[in-house]
């Protein structure tokens, strides 16, 4: 099962890779702003999951959540630890 930390090491070396069958490395070249909406719309979702529909599609919901932040931290050049630091 993939963790937080394994996924962000996975789409790292994508973006260095500049794999063209990447869906992580055409987010990351559509930029920050859209970055950003991602995050906004997941985090929407993933509240409404959680108010109005069961355990899985929150889960589901949240799963894309923590993705979309982590192509956001990629798209601003952030690491693991940048953010960890400040836990
Ligand atoms: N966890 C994710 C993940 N979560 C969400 N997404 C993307 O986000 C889309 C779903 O979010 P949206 O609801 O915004 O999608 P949409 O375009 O609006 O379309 P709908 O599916 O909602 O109708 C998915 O179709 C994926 O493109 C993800 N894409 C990739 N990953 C992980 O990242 C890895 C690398 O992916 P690639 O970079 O594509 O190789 C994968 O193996 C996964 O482990």
């Amino acid at each position: 099962m993939k963790t937080f930390d394994s996924l962000f090491a996975e789409l790292t070396a994508k973006v260095a890779a500049g794999d063209a069958d990447s869906g992580t490395v055409a987010a990351v070249r559509d930029g920050l702003h859209a970055a950003g909406k991602k995050v906004v719309e997941e985090a929407a979702e993933s509240w409404m999951a959680a108010e109005h529909e069961g355990e899985e599609r929150t889960a589901e919901e949240i799963s894309q959540l923590l993705y979309r932040v982590q192509v956001l931290m990629l798209a601003r050049g952030l690491t693991l630890d940048d953010v960890y630091s400040h836990l």
